[in-house]
């Protein structure tokens, strides 16, 4: 694709691109949901009709992601993950020191995390604006919901001490690919993201959240110095330039 005019599109189309050079031949490929991920499958399919990479298959983390990969002629799997992924290549919404995030902005973050940790490489992809000191100083946690019994997780949520919003969608609530509700929960900067993780997985009704703990396995930041790829547990690891 030509480079993007806004410098936060080109930063975003610059980090996808860069990701979707990891990919090899043969691979099972994980394709990410968002802004920046689809830079990535775009470059992928690019790089399937010219010929520089040959035999892979992909798995989506969203309906819409899926739709795209079919549409650029991108070979899919089937949706129960038949195969280990060798990588997948995702966004995120805000990204801390160690490499830990939010993810959900765009309500994919079940099949985002169920295709993480099915992953061997999860390789983030974010513009230098999504780096943040703490999570949750940024962006609201999003925390997908069944609807039965909604209001009572925004009662449970707001006792945590979430500022809650349920996410609007057309004509009403959105609705996940699931089917279920999203309710952005604005923390401010989270203290124990693991323990508050703990806390959400252990609630009946609550399907998912967006923290990713400890996910990631790379980190390819794209802004005004440069492409930088971080690898968890390889020199500088975890932690952010
Ligand atoms: O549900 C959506 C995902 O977690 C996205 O990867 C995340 O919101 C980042 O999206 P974008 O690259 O559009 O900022």
């Amino acid at each position: 694709m030509p480079p993007q005019a806004n410098p936060e599109a080109r930063f975003k189309q610059q980090a996808g691109e860069h990701a979707a050079s990891l990919v090899q031949s043969g691979m099972v490929v994980g394709l990410g949901t968002g802004s920046t991920a689809i830079f990535a499958t775009r470059k992928i399919a690019v790089r399937l009709q010219t010929g520089d990479l040959q035999g892979i298959v992909a798995i989506a983390t969203s309906r819409a992601t899926d739709d795209t990969a079919r549409a650029l002629g991108i070979p899919m799997l089937a949706d129960d993950i038949p195969r280990e992924i060798d990588i997948t290549i995702d966004g995120a919404d805000e990204v801390d020191p160690a490499m830990d995030l939010i993810k959900g902005g765009g309500g994919a973050l079940l099949r985002e995390k169920i295709v993480a940790e099915a992953s061997r490489l999860e390789v983030i992809v974010v513009d230098e604006g999504k780096l943040s000191p703490r999570l949750g100083t940024h962006w609201p946690l999003p925390v997908e919901v069944l609807e039965f019994g909604w209001r009572s997780q925004v009662r449970f949520l707001e006792s945590l001490g979430a500022a809650v919003t349920p996410r609007p969608g057309n004509g009403g609530l959105f609705r996940t690919d699931q089917g279920n509700l999203i309710l952005d929960s604005r923390f401010g900067p989270i203290n124990n993201p693991l323990e508050l993780a703990g806390k959400l997985e252990a609630r009946a009704g609550i399907i998912g959240h967006g923290l990713f703990i400890g996910i990631a396995s790379d980190l390819v930041v794209a802004g005004n110095d440069g492409i930088r790829h971080l690898q968890r547990g390889h020199g500088g690891s975890g932690q952010q330039p």
